[in-house]
């Protein structure tokens, strides 16, 4: 069987007294991309890091950076992150007026742009910019906190944004309560990347590659086609 979901371990459940090490391990440990949670307390009740820690710690992997900015206004620091060396910048669609000029700016800056929708927000606030967009991510809890409890409402949002997107290259991701029970709603549904932390990091380093591992066979076996005379 191929893999097909990318796993990012969202480093808000890491250590951040070794943050280098916990990015460290969780590559060994098999992940794909790194997710990097930016909160300002402000659009979001929660303050967590900005550029400086992100360009401290894009030394120890080659891994792609996954930027999930959760901060308003967003516009003035695009050029901050891209600089810090991130290689996708998702901006809130409630966090922007002008999200078709927050897209291009991104891309302008050399990074894929994508837009992320609070669990109330409905997928046509994104039908006018598609041919702007490389990444959609999806709350599958209300922004803010690591740990929370996986809003199921929004897999039907994942499938109705999936069938939007049709052939365009844009990949849908989640984000919020990724366990291995969760993954296969969203996968089933066509999620292509699942973010998770307190699944990643629970248990230890010991145990992220199992726990990176869990996810992905959980994603993977539930759109894995039905295989006739398999011996
Ligand atoms: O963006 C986020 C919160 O705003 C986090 O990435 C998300 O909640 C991941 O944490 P967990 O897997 O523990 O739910």
């Amino acid at each position: 069987m191929s893999q097909k979901t990318i796993i990012a371990p969202s480093v808000l459940s890491a250590d951040f007294s070794r943050l280098g090490e916990e990015v460290e391990a969780v590559c060994r440990a098999g992940a794909d991309w790194i997710h990097l949670d930016v909160m300002d307390g402000h659009f979001v009740p929660n303050i967590t890091f900005g550029p400086p820690v992100i360009k401290a710690i894009r030394n120890r992997t080659d891994k792609v950076f996954d930027c999930h900015l959760m901060i308003e206004p967003v516009d003035a620091f695009l050029s901050a992150f891209a600089d810090a060396g991130c290689d996708i910048v998702t901006v809130h669609a409630e966090a922007t007026t002008h999200l078709d000029r927050s897209l291009q700016a991104i891309r302008d800056l050399g990074c894929k742009a994508g837009v992320s929708l609070n669990p109330s927000t409905p997928e046509t606030v994104i039908e006018y910019v598609l041919d702007r967009l490389d990444l959609v991510l999806l709350m599958t809890v209300n922004p803010g906190f690591g740990g929370q409890a996986f809003i199921p409402a929004v897999v039907d949002k994942v499938a109705r944004i999936k069938a939007m997107i049709g052939n365009r290259p844009i990949v849908i991701e989640i984000d919020g309560g990724v366990t291995p029970e969760t993954a296969p709603l969203v996968a089933r549904a066509g999620a292509d990347i699942l973010v998770a932390g307190s699944a990643v990091f629970k248990g230890g380093a010991d145990a992220y590659a199992g726990n990176i591992a869990a996810l992905r066979h959980a994603a993977d076996n539930a759109t894995r086609p039905l295989v006739q005379n398999e011996r």
